[in-house]
């Protein structure tokens, strides 16, 4: 992950569209908690809402410190633009809305997030949306997933939670021939490890509630993509179908989340690494799913197409759902919840927890067991981890 270059990854993290010297000297941006914005002239505020005038009208659509973090994040991800939004879920929907109409078809991966999982089958199909689930790590699958009114192609890479990887570029240039385009989820990743509109995506959703937040203080997401998508998503999809927009206290946080985002990847990453090689070895345990790991199935595309493996890591014990259950109950330190990317250690069970939005037919299909495990591992002393994973997995032993 040594990317240095001038004006490198952690320097436009913390630098990148502020000066000091515009705002009285404030070393860090000011926070504009402010629901709307007050006019000069009626006609000033009539050109703005008739787009004649760049400005700020309301806070549904758009607020200065909002503006911020939403160019910081582009840039990181290598995009034009992009849209802070309330929540991973207000993400994904609003891009969804602003470019799925009845008939047309969506295609996505086997392995999804429970609720953008749910929203697919029970909210887009709803309206009139055709869902495709293939294969997407099979080319000929993706290919013969494509029809005439194939309009997105839809993934998360690694997906959560059993770490599927998908070939981004390869996935691309199929769903561009067919004429489809092509939205990443890259949440797991963060754009640290993965940068998707570099490899062929058009936009890149996240749940800023995960990493780039960081400390599991917020609920957010972004969106970023071609200025003119990102638009459509703003005036279309947030401010009129969903209105799922940031707040600007959250976003200030998510802003403070990114300094140090690239530092906490590196450690969140090195200690998965140690974990994933203990939990591979550890005589309890029956399935270790890391990218990281060479066992992993598809470890030669996640050398390819990730610096660094994650901090994510899916595993199940020999004695199945009971004896993951009983471990999981026996930890001390890491904490049994839902959500990833904190600073504190999450353990938690995907069937009846995040993905209980699938029958258990349906994670079946989608490659999630009963008995599978997920840890988002944490910034602890990896010591203290460790420790913790091996009492409550030696006591079942
Ligand atoms: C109730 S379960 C807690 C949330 C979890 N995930 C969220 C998530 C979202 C949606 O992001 P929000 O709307 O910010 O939660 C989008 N995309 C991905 C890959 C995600 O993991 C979870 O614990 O797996």
């Amino acid at each position: 992950m040594n990317q240095h270059r001038p004006n490198g990854f952690a320097t436009r993290a913390i630098h990148l569209g502020y000066d000091p010297t515009e705002h009285a000297g404030a070393l860090t941006p000011p926070l504009h908690l402010t629901s709307t914005f007050a006019f000069d002239s009626v006609e000033q505020g009539a050109a703005l809402f008739a787009g004649e005038r760049a400005g700020h009208i309301y806070s549904r659509i758009s607020n200065p410190t909002l503006d911020l973090l939403e160019r910081r994040v582009a840039d990181l991800e290598g995009a034009e633009a992009g849209l802070a939004l309330a929540s991973g879920m207000g993400a994904i929907t609003s891009v969804m809305w602003s470019f799925l109409s009845p008939g047309d078809e969506l295609v996505t991966d086997r392995t999804l997030y429970g609720c953008t999982f749910a929203f697919m089958r029970h909210g887009l199909a709803k309206w009139g949306v055709k869902i495709t689930h293939a294969d997407l790590t099979d080319l000929d699958a993706v290919r013969a997933a494509m029809g005439p009114r194939t309009r997105m192609v839809y993934f998360e890479t690694p997906a959560n939670p059993n770490m599927r990887l998908v070939d981004i570029a390869a996935v691309s240039a199929v769903a561009h021939r067919a004429g489809a385009m092509v939205v990443v989820d890259n949440t797991y990743a963060t754009p640290v490890l993965t940068r998707p509109i570099g490899l062929g995506a058009d936009i890149v959703v996240h749940s800023a509630t995960k990493y780039m937040g960081g400390h599991g203080d917020l609920v957010g997401g972004i969106a970023v993509g071609r200025a003119e998508d990102m638009m459509q998503v703003r005036v279309v999809g947030m401010k009129d179908m969903t209105g799922a927009v940031m707040s600007p206290f959250n976003a200030m946080l998510v802003l403070r989340g990114l300094k140090t985002l690239k530092l906490r990847m590196e450690r969140h990453c090195q200690s998965a690494a140690i974990v994933a090689e203990m939990l591979a070895t550890h005589p309890g345990i029956a399935a270790v799913y890391y990218p990281g790991l060479a066992a992993f199935a598809q470890h030669a595309l996640a050398k390819r197409q990730m610096p660094g493996f994650g901090a994510m890591i899916a595993f199940e014990l020999k004695g199945g759902l009971e004896a993951g259950m009983a471990m999981m109950n026996r930890l001390k330190l890491i904490r049994r919840a839902v959500s990833l990317g904190d600073a504190e250690s999450l353990i938690q069970h995907p069937a009846s927890m995040t993905h209980s939005t699938y029958t258990a037919e349906e994670r079946q299909a989608h490659g999630i067991s009963e008995g599978l495990v997920r840890l988002s591992v944490g910034l602890e002393e990896i010591e203290d981890i460790l420790d913790d994973l091996l009492q409550a997995l030696n006591a079942s032993q």
